[in-house]
């Protein structure tokens, strides 16, 4: 049984700071992956602060057996080292994917990070989230350590979908906890869990397409053998269109996750935009590479903007219909026109780039 509604806003420890009742829409185009006990990409860290999103210190998939200690370890360095990681301290926020909840690392993850950096950490991400139990699990846990370190500011968690029962209960993980703040494509574990026949993490696959209907000749007759253009097919654009669906719902936000072909830029840019455009609010960037790609894909182009607000302009009190460049606008079209202008100012605000061409349209 869930609690009762009464319950849901109350802290889960004595002593623990209070749920938050709405998740800050904080700009987090891309949430940029980094390994904390690799010595060359913590180095980077310092210099990539105020220039990107989210930095998220890895500790799961990706990190060696051997070398989990030390990665948490240096995670914590790194949380107390940068005094404007965070984002109460400045733009970039500082997140976490912990263990998964069945490895042997994630309670020390948990009771090492909260203690000693858990003013400073916005989100932690837990992978492989199967139902609402897990999440359950977490939020207690959090709670109590919270409480122990006399933290004010309750963490948030961010669900990664990964596994066939997550995403059949993707409402319920939604709903499991205030501090849902988000949920993000998996779209390596997943097609594992699935058991589709990929070997990629995340992005397309040329064996998944339509092919164009044979044409036929002057007869009528199909010409089976003749060219046909094939069209290749998102093999994500259920779960994504699933997630979308349940983040809105609870109000809270949905990632695609990671694109593992780092050197083609042009591929990831796309499944952003398809992300972008199907209602995600940011990707994962593994790569210094990436973060261009995600920022821009998911900042409002100037052109969208503009007919944003001239939409907003002219439609006054927001309902009625008007034409606009020979389209129909009305009270639907005019509630689209807000999200991307909303989506815009939240940027401006962390943005100067961004607030200068937006800033520009009405010059
Ligand atoms: C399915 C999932 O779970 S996805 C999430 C888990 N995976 C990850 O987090 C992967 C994170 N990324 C990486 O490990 C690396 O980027 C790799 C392995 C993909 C590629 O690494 P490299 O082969 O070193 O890439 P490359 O040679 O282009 O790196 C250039 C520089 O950028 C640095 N760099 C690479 N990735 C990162 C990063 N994510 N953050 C900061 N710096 C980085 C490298 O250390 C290197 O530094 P240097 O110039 O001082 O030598
Ligand atoms: C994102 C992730 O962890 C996965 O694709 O498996
Ligand atoms: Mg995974």
């Amino acid at each position: 049984m869930t609690r009762p509604a009464k319950d849901f806003f109350a802290p889960l420890a004595v002593g623990a700071p209070a749920p938050l009742r709405e998740i800050p829409a904080r700009p987090s185009r891309a949430i940029h992956f980094f390994d904390p006990g690799n010595e060359k990409m913590a180095a980077k860290v310092p210099d990539m602060v105020g220039t990107v999103d989210v930095l998220l210190g890895n500790l799961e998939d990706a990190v060696k057996a051997e070398n989990k200690e030390k990665s948490r370890q240096g995670l914590v360095d790194i949380g107390k080292a940068n005094a404007h990681l965070g984002s109460t301290a400045g733009p970039t926020q500082f997140w976490t994917r912990i263990n998964s909840l069945d490895s042997p690392w994630a309670l020390d993850d948990l009771t090492t990070l909260v203690p000693e950096i858990g003013d400073r950490l916005d989100v932690i991400m837990v992978p492989k989230v199967q139902g609402a139990e897990d999440i359950h699990y977490v939020d207690r846990l959090l709670a109590q350590l919270e409480a122990k370190a006399g933290l004010t500011r309750p963490l948030q968690v961010h669900a990664i979908l990964e596994t066939a029962r997550g995403v059949a209960n993707i409402e319920e993980i939604c709903a499991a906890s205030p501090r849902m703040q988000g949920l993000s494509l998996g779209p390596a574990d997943l097609a594992a869990d699935r058991r589709m026949k990929t070997t990629r993490v995340g992005g397309g696959h040329p064996g998944y397409l339509v092919r164009q209907d044979p044409p036929r000749d002057d007869l009528g007759v199909q010409q089976y053998d003749a060219p046909r253009t094939s069209y290749q097919q998102d093999l994500w654009h259920y779960t994504i269109a699933r997630m979308v669906d349940a983040c809105a719902m609870h109000g809270i936000f949905p990632y695609y996750g990671p694109f593992g072909d780092i050197k083609d830029t042009v591929a990831c840019e796309d499944q952003f935009r398809n992300a972008f455009l199907l209602g995600c609010v940011g990707a994962w960037s593994l790569h210094p590479v990436q973060i261009k790609i995600a920022h821009q894909v998911f900042s409002p182009s100037v052109e969208d903007v503009a007919h944003a607000r001239r939409v907003i302009a002219a439609m006054g009190d927001g309902t009625g219909a008007v034409m606009i460049d020979g389209k129909m606008e009305d009270d639907a079209s005019v509630k689209q026109c807000q999200v991307m202008v909303r989506l815009a100012d939240e940027l401006a605000a962390i943005d100067p780039d961004l607030k200068a061409l937006y800033d520009g349209i009405d010059a």
